[in-house]
């Protein structure tokens, strides 16, 4: 039984929120996107609105990536997004930061700094080590209660994550609560069911397709974007060099067992039947018949679109991560959206990920039963694992 904001008792009580706002930032560090804080937007202004004095915990980027970034903007983004009055700290746990909780206004937040500034929170630790880290050791004493609503950062076991529900008592906020609802069920969703695995983590999906496929989990899975191209390339269709370079980098050493689960399950994992290039400016579609070009692969092709839509036109259940091709450029928008506004005829539609996320909302695509902020969270769960995040809160 978890714990939600509805058993909480806000009034006056120093509230530690951990949210995931991790989002991408543009080459002068600001925010390319908001989504992730207009979802968390719900929780913060009804903790603030009860009285609360909320001290935001997030992560932004990992160390030496050009997103590992100050929240600074973050907070004035917040700011602009919430009733409540917001304020910035740079630091997390620090003298500095537990004295700007202490003397937080009832129903005001306070945004502390990067959590991934401090070494510990890019490791994984059990909760009981988890807690005893500098950073929930150091704040949790200024708290009187936690809750946490980063869902898409519920399958990391690091510090923020899982370390306060050891001091405190730890509630789902309204995000992590829908999340829950929406996704903690799979295996009792309508079926047949269709997983779509798009995107470019191929090692991450190669995993999610073995699964689901062994498991039962999936009737069928239908493959795009760089992972598309892994499962053409093993079914030993050569795309050419450009193509094959992404795709090997991507698939890390996974591509040989990208070839086992086409001859297990050939005939319920699908593969692109043409994929769309850059040639002379233009978007060309070339059929697999066609392949090798030298030019890469940037999105499925108008016959894989049309395929995969007469597949989840007959899903129970349609199963969407990571986009098809490079949706961020519009002529490559063309398989995320014709399969994405396909997905839509399945009886119900689940999509997740973080650039999915965004693809959806730059391409103004809607019709969907649950939009997942995550993407490793909600995989995971979308394969039956459990979540150390909501273990904690158990
Ligand atoms: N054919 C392709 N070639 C290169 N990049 C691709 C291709 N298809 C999709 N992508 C890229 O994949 C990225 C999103 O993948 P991923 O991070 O796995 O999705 P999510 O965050 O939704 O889980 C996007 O930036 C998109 O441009
Ligand atoms: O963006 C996130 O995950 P996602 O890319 O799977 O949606 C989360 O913030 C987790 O970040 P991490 O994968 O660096 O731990």
């Amino acid at each position: 039984m978890i714990r939600t904001l509805d058993d909480l008792d806000a009034e006056g009580a120093a509230v530690g929120v951990r949210v995931d706002i991790n989002s991408p930032v543009a080459p002068d560090g600001t925010l390319d996107d908001d989504s992730r804080l207009r979802a968390h937007v719900e929780t913060l202004d009804e903790l603030a609105a009860r009285g609360a004095r909320v001290a935001v915990l997030a992560h932004q980027g990992r160390p030496g990536g050009d997103d590992f970034t100050s929240l600074a903007d973050h907070a004035e983004r917040l700011s602009a997004l919430l009733d409540a009055p917001v304020e910035y700290v740079d630091a997390t746990f620090s003298a500095a930061a537990r004295e700007r909780v202490r003397s937080l206004a009832d129903g005001s937040v306070l945004v502390l700094e990067n959590t991934r500034f401090y070494s510990e929170e890019v490791m994984q630790f059990p909760p009981a080590e988890a807690a005893s880290t500098h950073l929930v050791a150091g704040l949790a004493p200024v708290l009187d209660a936690y809750v946490n609503d980063a869902f898409a950062a519920a399958h990391r076991s690091q510090p923020s994550i899982v370390g306060f529900p050891e001091h405190l008592p730890g509630y789902a906020g309204r995000v992590m609560e829908r999340e829950l609802d929406a996704l903690g069920d799979i295996a009792s969703t309508p079926t047949p069911r269709v997983y779509c695995l798009g995107g470019a983590k191929v090692d991450d999906s190669i995993g999610v397709a073995s699964t689901v496929l062994e498991s039962g989990l999936a009737d069928v899975v239908l493959t795009a974007g760089v992972v598309g191209n892994a499962f053409l390339h093993a079914t030993g269709v050569d795309l050419g060099p450009e193509s094959t370079r992404v795709l090997t980098d991507r698939a890390g050493d996974r591509l040989a067992q990208a070839e086992e689960l086409l001859d297990t399950y050939g005939d319920r994992l699908h593969v692109p039947l043409d994929v769309a290039v850059e040639r002379d400016g233009e978007r060309v579609e070339v059929s697999v018949e066609d392949l090798p070009v030298p030019e890469p692969a940037m999105d499925v092709g108008s016959a894989t679109v049309a395929a995969y839509g007469d597949v989840l036109a007959n899903a129970g259940t349609g199963i969407l991560n990571g986009p098809a091709g490079v949706f961020e450029e519009e002529r490559f928008a063309v398989g995320t959206r014709g399969l994405f506004e396909g997905a839509t005829a399945a009886d119900y539609t689940i999509v997740g990920g973080g650039d999915t996320a965004s693809a959806i909302r730059r391409l103004g695509l809607s019709g969907f039963d649950h939009v997942s902020t995550g993407g490793g969270a909600a995989l995971a769960m979308l394969t039956g694992e459990s979540l150390p995040a909501v273990e904690a809160l158990r």
